[in-house]
């Protein structure tokens, strides 16, 4: 009785809960309105073909197994289901994407100098050559071939949309790693196919012998209902795609698209879509590429934060991160005093060109000639328009203080010497961070609701985290900083012999760390509410990169309490503290999910 309600009861509702409840924080709004759009072409495009099935005996339902209600002779199950699995394997194809920066994968097939670009030309063709004949070569297979029914009208019905799907999404489903493109396929396919063959063993439904070829998978799945399963999953998956790879071509070109809305119009997407991959901008891209890399090999909680935000503001947030990164490595790495010297030179000439209210082509690219290749590829992609140039020269500031450990010579102090240095110093380094992250997040706002008072709170708050996670980067590092000849403990907490000494007392310097991480928490947990005030579609992904920094200082402060020692590896590099990888996710999921940390 009402088996096929059944069904949906024990199989397909219980997955989509799970995954709903697992994306639900996660959710964007671009993920939802994609999802909306699917489910509406999916059931639009179905009923149709589903509805000639049934009237024509393809496929028949006995009476008893179904509640009754049916639409164009449908069962209402049957709608369900269009509905429940498009749903599944959509919300599966958006969990397993979420890491993935959409926008460096496009490719301008049109440059010689990338190979990729031009084999995906190739392929492309190969791909459209298959699809066509999948969906023609049945139309002419006629006549005593009645057993071939079902499989003709699946291979019709899905070919001719796969084909433009394909022409549409080639390049991301092309270069996506497996796990973006078969997995969210093979799954739910694999889970319809075992659901599936226990409904054909019970009854639930039938598909009609004469029209079936009579070839089965494993006992009880017809080669038709495995086709079937695997062609409407690729159709989502597919789908899916190549809504990410309009909304992705939308976000990487801001000289194309001036203005992108959070929910980019049908009309934008398919103006996105249809841009010749030509005209795909490569330095772009390829600038987008070397950020990403930099970031994700030099920030693991910047890096899992990242993937919480959405669009442009996650692309700028990378280049920001990277040309700070960029920035204070090339400054610190330098083998001399001098030469760090000259480097902060050419990051003032270069900010001095990029902001200059006249833009000189000549001098620009002069600035830019002494940084190497990867470098000026990020440079020249920092989003100027969006972040006020003060803070910028602030950070120089703070990497010219940095230096002065390494001068020698009568009146050189180190630069911490009192608590006002570590303050102007983190100041300068990272509360200028929070205020550029910040700038960005009202710029790219597609809202535009907060008035300036609470911008210029929220700024101030914003600045003062900053600080708080400089703290704590800098209890972790002790260890590795002073083997490089840094204290940011400032010197007058130390007492005489040690402050005049390189070598401090250990008890004394785990006490000078304790400090400074109650100071950090204590800053977070005045300035953490601010966060709740942000724009809506910025507050989660802000909330998540100073939380998983934070969660850094909670694993040294249980450790202290422990009295285990701080200098240890959680999976990072050896001598600092840091997160497992599994933990820092379980602490981004319940961070979106509106957990509060402990302060
Ligand atoms: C999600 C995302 C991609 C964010 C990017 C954030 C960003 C632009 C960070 C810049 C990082 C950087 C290299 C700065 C140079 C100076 C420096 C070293 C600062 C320290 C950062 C640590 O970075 P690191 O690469 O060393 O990371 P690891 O420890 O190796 O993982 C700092 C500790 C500063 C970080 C400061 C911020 C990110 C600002 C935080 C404030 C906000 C996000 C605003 C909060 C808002 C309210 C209202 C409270």
């Amino acid at each position: 009785m009402y088996d096929y309600a059944q069904v949906h009861v024990k199989y397909t509702i219980p997955p989509a809960i799970v995954l709903t409840i697992v994306l639900a924080p996660l959710f964007t709004r671009r993920d939802i309105f994609k999802i909306c759009f699917l489910l509406v072409v999916a059931v639009a495009y179905t009923i149709p073909w589903d509805s000639y099935l049934i009237t024509t005996g393809v496929w028949t339902y006995p009476s008893d197994v179904i509640v009754g209600p049916t639409v164009f002779d449908i069962p209402a199950e049957e709608l369900f289901f269009f509905i429940i699995q498009t749903y599944i394997t959509a919300c599966l194809q958006i969990l397993l994407s979420k890491s993935v920066v959409t926008a460096t994968y496009l490719h301008n097939e049109a440059d010689g100098q990338d190979p990729v670009g031009r084999s995906l030309k190739k392929r492309k063709r190969v791909g459209q050559v298959i699809l066509s004949l999948c969906s023609i070569l049945p139309l002419f297979m006629r006549g005593g071939h009645a057993t071939g029914t079902y499989m003709k009208l699946i291979l019709v019905w899905a070919g001719p949309v796969l084909f433009m799907l394909w022409t549409f999404a080639y390049q991301l489903l092309l270069t996506f790693s497996w796990s973006k493109t078969w997995l969210p396929i093979m799954l739910p396919t694999l889970y319809l196919w075992v659901i599936d063959t226990l409904a054909l063993r019970r009854g639930t439904w039938c598909i009609e012998s004469g029209t079936k070829l009579g070839i089965q998978v494993w006992p009880h799945l017809d080669i038709e209902e495995a086709v079937f399963f695997l062609m409407t999953n690729t159709l989502v998956v597919c789908g899916s795609i190549a809504y990410d790879n309009a909304a992705a071509v939308l976000d990487a070109f801001p000289s194309t698209f001036a203005v992108v809305p959070g929910i980019p119009s049908p009309a934008l997407l398919l103006k996105g879509i249809f841009l010749s991959t030509s005209k795909y901008d490569i330095a772009r891209i390829r600038g987008l590429q070397n950020a990403l890399e930099v970031l994700a090999r030099k920030s693991r909680s910047f890096y899992l934060a990242s993937g919480v935000f959405a669009g442009r503001l996650r692309i700028d947030l990378i280049l920001l991160y990277a040309f700070c990164r960029v920035a204070d490595d090339l400054i610190d790495d330098a083998p001399s005093a001098e030469e760090a010297d000259s480097w902060v030179k050419h990051f003032s000439n270069f900010l001095d060109t990029a902001y200059s209210p006249k833009y000189d082509r000549a001098r620009f690219e002069q600035a830019l000639a002494p940084f190497p290749a990867k470098a000026q590829s990020i440079l020249v992609l920092l989003p100027t328009d969006k972040l006020p140039p003060q803070p910028l020269y602030s950070l120089l500031d703070g990497f010219r203080m940095d230096q002065r450990f390494f001068r020698k010579g009568p009146n050189q102090d180190p630069p911490i010497q009192t608590f006002a240095d570590l303050e102007r110093y983190a100041s300068c380094v990272a509360a200028t961070i929070g205020e550029l992250c910040l700038s960005l997040v009202y710029q790219h706002d597609p809202d535009h609701l907060t008035d300036e008072t609470t911008k210029q709170k929220c700024v101030a708050a914003g600045g003062e985290m900053g600080r708080a996670l400089q703290y704590i980067n800098i209890v972790r590092d002790v260890t590795t900083d002073a083997q490089s000849g840094r204290c940011y403990i400032p010197n007058e907490w130390f007492n005489k012999s040690s402050a005049s000494s390189p070598v401090k007392h250990n008890e004394e310097v785990a006490r000078h760390r304790k400090r400074i991480l109650d100071i950090a928490f204590a800053i977070y947990a005045e300035n953490r509410d601010a966060i709740e005030e942000l724009p809506r579609y910025a507050r989660d992904g802000i909330r998540v990169a100073v939380e998983s920094y934070m969660e850094i200082g909670r694993v040294m402060r249980d450790r202290m309490q422990e009295g285990k020692p701080l200098d240890f590896t959680g999976g990072g590099k050896k001598g600092r503290a840091s997160v497992p990888k599994w933990t820092r996710i379980w602490v981004g999921w319940r961070t979106m999910a509106g957990w509060r940390g402990s302060a």
